[in-house]
């Protein structure tokens, strides 16, 4: 049964559940798994887009079991459901330069921020660049971008919860759920 919490939160806007806290965590795991598998020559610098890959950044670090350093940049690029140039708007704290990267963003869509972000680690000479996305929405990509790590591949609908945001609410739902911009009842189920 979907929690009435989240009904009541969404008021009519909540259309289908994609996955729980437990997928997501299972995923996160899931890709900490691979990082750990692979061959780094120096620990990797995690990298979460904030604000809304905090979730997903933690989810993911917290699950390696080899070292790795952490860090976070803000990019703005939405009003709401309204696209707009990306802006740099937080530097990372740690120094890039030589590093091996791994860039965690809870969705790339356009993929306009996270090419945006790959143009501009590259120009502070990163030794390389892996991408972790919790969600993959390929239907509308205007910039290509390799994804190395892909938690779930989902259709072209609005999503919110788990660091997804429409004008900044719903962040903090423990879910990856459809937010439909026409209220209607809703038959989602988990
Ligand atoms: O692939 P794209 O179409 O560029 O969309 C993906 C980006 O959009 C959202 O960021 P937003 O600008 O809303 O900032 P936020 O992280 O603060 O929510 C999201 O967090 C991604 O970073
Ligand atoms: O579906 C989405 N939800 C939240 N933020 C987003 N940024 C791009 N697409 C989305």
């Amino acid at each position: 049964m979907t929690p009435q919490f989240l009904k009541t939160m969404l008021d009519g806007h909540l259309g289908q559940i994609f996955a729980t806290a437990a997928d997501i965590e299972a995923a996160a795991g899931q890709i900490a798994r691979q990082i750990d598998d692979a061959t780094w020559q120096t620990p990797p610098l995690l990298i979460g887009v904030m604000k809304g890959a905090a979730q997903w950044t933690l989810a993911v670090s917290q699950q390696l079991t080899i070292q790795a350093d952490l860090d976070f940049v803000a990019v703005s690029s939405y009003t709401g459901t309204k696209q707009s140039l990306p802006k740099l708007t937080q530097a990372p704290t740690l120094s890039v330069t030589n590093r091996h990267v791994i860039l965690l963003d809870e969705i790339i869509d356009s993929g306009v921020t996270l090419a945006f972000l790959i143009d501009w680690l590259h120009e502070q000479q990163v030794a390389s660049i892996q991408t972790a996305v919790m969600v993959n929405k390929p239907v509308a990509r205007q910039r290509a971008v390799a994804l190395d790590y892909v938690g779930f591949t989902l259709p072209d609908v609005w999503l919110v919860g788990y660091g997804m945001d429409l004008d900044g609410a719903y962040r903090n739902l423990p879910v990856i759920a459809e937010y439909k911009t026409s209220t209607s009842v809703s038959t989602a189920d988990v």
